[in-house]
């Protein structure tokens, strides 16, 4: 008889997801846990895994739990954890709605980057509004190398950190089965999610993300976002200058997101979140590791 542990499966443009619903917060997962569950041979299969726990009954999130009632604990496939993310926090937010557990509309989502607002409609594209992109800088001097080829890239903060680059064509990445090389390291102390970008048309890009932690995904929100900025301000496209918003569509391996700056600097995300599938994982196979 197996002892079971709740899952179900998700995706955003193809960044796809193990969901753990933990509302009390009892789950604890060491990060080799975590790496089984995303093991796509050994495991369930995914770039990450978010851990739904009720604010409340999370020392991270409880200070939030007046505003937000849930907290997205996301760690990446090798079981690090990471400050957000984008696809998966509209994920999260359809699981909420789906489960009963949030009423469609407007909803606050508790992330280590701070508060998300997200809108859920009954059906369709999921909204977040995904906060200021912070350009820390260095302006100039930081480069991302594969093999023999460099590229100067774009210091980006959507809560985690981005390197975006500029390139002929997204074949130039290579096959991204190891991380890029980024200089200085020392920008980038906690690591740093990649980004390829090439021109599509107006306001229109397409990129390709090696993350930290999962290796080439099919897409990465925040990653749509540092690049819409970087592609916005490469553009001299600046919203708080026009006191215009700005759009953005930005083509993923996995699908296409659409991303607009406000006026005040606030970063709108909009795009897909599916629920594909629910099951019961055995607790002792995953206790044994
Ligand atoms: N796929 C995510 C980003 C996940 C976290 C990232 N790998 C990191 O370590 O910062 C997204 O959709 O934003």
């Amino acid at each position: 008889m197996v002892k079971g542990i709740r899952f179900l499966k998700g995706h955003g443009t193809e960044n796809d997801f193990v969901i753990l619903p933990d509302p009390d917060g009892l789950l604890e997962l060491s990060a080799a846990q975590v790496a089984l569950l995303c093991d796509r041979r050994a495991g369930l299969g995914a770039d990450g895994v978010l851990r739904v726990v009720r604010a409340e009954a999370h020392p991270e999130a409880k200070p939030h739990a007046a505003t937000a009632g849930w907290f997205m604990d996301y760690r990446n496939a090798d079981g690090s954890i990471a400050e957000m993310c984008g696809n998966g926090v509209r994920v999260f937010a359809r699981y909420l709605v789906q489960a009963g557990l949030a009423e469609p509309g407007d909803l606050a989502v508790a992330t280590r980057a701070g508060i998300r607002r997200v809108r859920v409609p009954a059906e369709g594209d999921v909204t977040v509004d995904m906060g200021r992109a912070l350009l820390p800088g260095p302006e100039t001097g930081i480069e991302v190398a594969v093999g023999e080829r460099h590229w100067p890239a774009h210091n980006v903060n959507m809560g985690n950190p981005h390197a975006v680059a500029f390139v002929e064509d997204l074949a130039d990445a290579g096959d991204l089965y190891t991380a890029p090389e980024v200089t200085p390291a020392a920008v980038y102390p906690e690591g740093v999610n990649v980004e390829f970008v090439v021109d599509r048309g107006p306001r229109h890009v397409a990129m390709r993300v090696h993350e930290r932690g999962s290796g080439e995904t099919r897409s990465c929100g925040t990653g749509t976002c540092a690049v819409m900025v970087a592609t916005a301000r490469r553009d001299g496209v600046d919203p708080a200058v026009t006191g215009e918003p700005a759009t953005y569509t930005v083509d993923v391996p996995g699908g296409r997101l659409v991303i607009t700056e406000r006026p005040d600097g606030g970063i709108e995300m909009t795009g897909p979140a599916v629920i594909l599938a629910e099951g019961e994982l055995d607790a002792d196979w995953l206790a044994r590791v």
